[in-house]
This record gives structure tokens, sequence and C-alpha cells, in this order.
């Protein structure tokens, strides 16, 4: 299928686990847009892993370097951003988020996230005695702030990632509504 150009910038949110970075990079690819991953820049730039950012320095200063990474990531023209879990309990991320791009909620159900995610130990908010109860706990604080600021909102339980790229395409295709000229030849 040939890739679609979709207007501007587009942000992933949504729990850990739902598929930001794996959607954001395919995403990325089929709209030929610069993909980035907020946790990765983090990374890059402190040279040690989220994990490590938690031990040392909390996450209080962890979410210091999120907000840094998104106020610059989101002045760009063209990108996919793949954000971490809790980049919108920042009031000033969502407003950042909600403003210079178009916010797609990822949605996966707890038992899906958890099967995802449990072989992983670079997600420190998951290194608990009881993972499940920390990501109901995380859904019911982040859902309705992900559906603040989420211009689409999409399941990706059971689904498969190539389906859900196109998935997405035709919804961004939708909202987006249609170029100029071909409206002007629908409706001479
Ligand atoms: N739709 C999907 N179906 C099955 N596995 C998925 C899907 N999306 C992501 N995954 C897997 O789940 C794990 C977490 O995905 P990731 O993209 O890192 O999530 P997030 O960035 O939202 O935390 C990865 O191992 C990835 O391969
Ligand atoms: O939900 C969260 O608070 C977090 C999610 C992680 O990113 P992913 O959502 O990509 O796993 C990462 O930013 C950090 O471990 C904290
Ligand atoms: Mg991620």
């Amino acid at each position: 299928m040939p890739t679609m150009k979709l207007a501007g910038n587009l942000f992933l949110v949504g729990l850990m686990g739902a598929g930001k970075t794996t959607v954001g990079r395919a995403l990325a690819r089929r709209s030929g847009k610069t993909f980035y991953d907020s946790d990765y820049e983090i990374e890059q730039r402190t040279g040690v892993r989220i994990a490590t950012i938690f031990d040392i320095e909390g996450e209080r200063r962890f979410r210091e370097r999120e907000t840094q990474v998104i106020t610059e990531l989101v002045q760009q023209q063209d990108i996919v951003l793949g954000t971490g879990g809790g980049a919108i309990l920042s009031p000033l991320n969502r407003q950042l988020l909600a403003r210079h791009g178009t916010v797609i909620y990822l949605r996966a159900s707890i038992d899906d996230i958890l099967t995802r995610t449990q072989h992983c130990t670079n997600r420190p908010l998951l290194q608990t005695a009881d993972p499940r109860a920390k990501l109901e706990a995380l859904f019911t604080e982040r859902d309705p702030l992900y559906r603040e600021i989420a211009d689409i909102v999409i399941d990706t339980s059971q689904q498969n990632v190539n389906l859900l790229v196109c998935q997405l395409e035709e919804r961004l295709a939708r909202l987006q509504g249609p170029p100029p000229e071909a409206s002007k030849h629908e409706n001479p």
C-alpha cells in the first residue's frame, strides 16, 4: 500500500507497554516522518538507562528531564514522538503536546500490558511485588489525563502492529479531512 502524507507532528501517549515506542516507530517509517522517543532521548543525554536515573536521581528529576526533552522536540515540524507513559502527568507537557501536534492515545488491557512488560527491567514503576495493582492505579490516575488531550483513542489489545498503523493512518486522514484540491473536485 502506498504511504500516505499526514500533516504535522504525531504524539503517542498511553500507559507503559501500550506500544508507543513500537507503533510510533512503525508509523514514522510509513509516513516518512522522523521518529523520536522521549525515553531514548533521555537515555542518550544521560548515558544511562531509565532505571538508573530513577535509582540515582529519583522520579522527580526524571520528570524534569522528560519535560526538557518534550519541550525541545515539540518545536520540530514533522515528527512522530513516543512519550513515556507518565509524561502527561505534567500540565505543561499536556499543553505542549496538545498545541504542537495530533495526540494519539494507545490503549491496552492490563493483561496485555503485563504480558508485554513482564521481562523488562527498565520500567522502574513496575518493579514491584504487584505490578497488576500498580498498573490499575496508574490507569485510574492517568486515563482522564490521556483523554484530556487525545485527538484519537485507539485500542491496541490483540492488534498486530502493522494493522494498527494502517488503522491510524485512516483515522488521521479522516481527522485531517480531504486536501483542498480533492474537495474542489468533489464539489465543483
Ligand atoms: N500491538 C502489539 N501487539 C503485541 N505486542 C506489542 C504491541 N505493541 C507493542 N508490543 C510489544 O510490547 C512491548 C512494549 O512495547 P513498547 O512499544 O515499548 O510500549 P511503550 O513504549 O508504550 O511502553 C514490546 O516488547 C513490544 O514489542
Ligand atoms: O509510565 C511511566 O511513568 C513511565 C513510563 C516509561 O515509558 P514507557 O511508557 O515507554 O514504558 C518510562 O518513561 C518510565 O519508566 C516511566
Ligand atoms: Mg516507550
